[in-house]
């Protein structure tokens, strides 16, 4: 891609051009080595245009109705006047090929709504490579001028950590009743929540997700916030019927005021720029290591080594590691 067509491209993305958006985004998502560096020339272009969306992660067993409540919350901030995007990380579709998230006939009201944007996952690479790229794509519908992104993820792993550290409010989605268990909600999940949302609070379901919303209320009593500045809550909402939404929105906008207090948005963005930083840094590490020609050709060697109980995984580790950082392996070759 030339200079000129990176202009372009930047340009149709600040004027909120869907097309050129999409194409954005695929541009950040190829890992085609020149592609990637005019990946960086389009971000360098419309970085001062970033940041001012508000940024919402969102996590929940399958089931739990995240489309539904994307679609309902989505609707009532596009009838409130928002631009609201949504993407997705789901590293499930880079492992087995299947995709939890990233099946195209789901949010299809909000997906055609001018005022939305919707974007399956990467189909690509690792957790880190996904949410690299799911990063960049966040600070392209910014530019885009969306006001509200919602970085989607299914309860799979490490995924939910990494959303909550490119968010700056964390959700998590669960159904009435069934319990911790049950939903396969693990402890540290709970954890990352700043907002315990029970979907479903209709019909026959109501009173089951009374009772949840004050199980989930205490459970997160037990547990120390992950800021000072903030307590996180329960509430119960229906996506269905759209009941509770304009609460989440409120609680959403309470969170904003109380980080304020904390040193603000800024604060809370330069932690998550620091934490991008690094997350690059282990990325690239780990690649340029995997690439390096004497490390490859040492390393099955040590694997090998460490498996059949001849080497110390440290040592090994570290004979490779010299090997990476150019140093000469010296006395410590190896002969077998
Ligand atoms: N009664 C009731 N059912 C709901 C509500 N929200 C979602 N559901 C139902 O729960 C099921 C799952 O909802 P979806 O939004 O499709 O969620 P999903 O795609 O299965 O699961 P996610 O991966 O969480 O999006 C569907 O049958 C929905 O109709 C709600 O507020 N009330």
């Amino acid at each position: 891609m030339s200079d000129l067509d990176e202009k372009a491209l930047a340009d149709g993305v600040l004027a909120g051009d869907r097309r050129a958006l999409a194409r954005a985004i695929t541009l950040v998502e190829s890992t085609r080595a020149d592609h990637r560096r005019a990946a960086e020339a389009l971000l360098a272009r419309v970085l001062p245009q970033t940041g001012r969306a508000v940024r919402l992660g969102l996590s929940g067993p399958p089931g739990a109705g995240k489309s539904t409540f994307i679609e309902a919350l989505g609707g009532m901030l596009i009838a409130q006047g928002k631009r609201i995007a949504v993407l997705a990380v789901d590293p499930s579709s880079a492992r087995s090929g299947g995709s939890i998230l990233g099946d195209k006939t789901r949010m299809e009201t909000l997906a055609r709504d001018p005022a939305a944007f919707v974007r399956p996952s990467p189909s690509a690479g690792q957790l880190g490579g996904v949410a690299r790229r799911t990063r960049e794509a966040m600070l392209l519908v910014e530019a885009a001028g969306f006001d509200v992104v919602i970085v989607e993820t299914v309860g799979v792993g490490q995924s939910e950590t990494t959303v909550a550290d490119m968010t700056d409010m964390f959700l998590l989605l669960l159904s009435p009743g069934g319990g911790d268990e049950l939903q396969g909600i693990k402890r540290g999940i709970m954890e990352l929540a700043d907002l315990v949302i029970v979907n479903k609070a209709d019909g026959d379901l109501e009173a089951a997700a009374k009772r949840s919303e004050a199980d989930y209320a205490a459970a997160l009593r037990m547990l120390r916030p992950r800021t000072a500045e903030w307590t996180p809550r329960a509430m119960r909402v229906s996506s269905l019927k759209g009941t509770g939404l304009e609460d989440v929105w409120a609680a959403v906008e309470a969170h904003r005021d109380a980080i304020a207090s904390g040193g603000g948005l800024a604060a809370l963005r330069a932690a998550q720029a620091k934490s991008w930083l690094w997350a690059e840094i282990r990325e690239g590490l780990m690649e340029r290591f995997q690439a390096h020609e004497s490390v490859a050709a040492a390393l099955p060697a040590a694997e090998r080594a460490v498996a059949g109980a001849r080497g110390l995984p440290a040592e090994e580790a570290r004979r490779l590691l010299d090997l990476f950082a150019g140093e000469s392996g010296g006395e410590t070759d190896r002969t077998s």
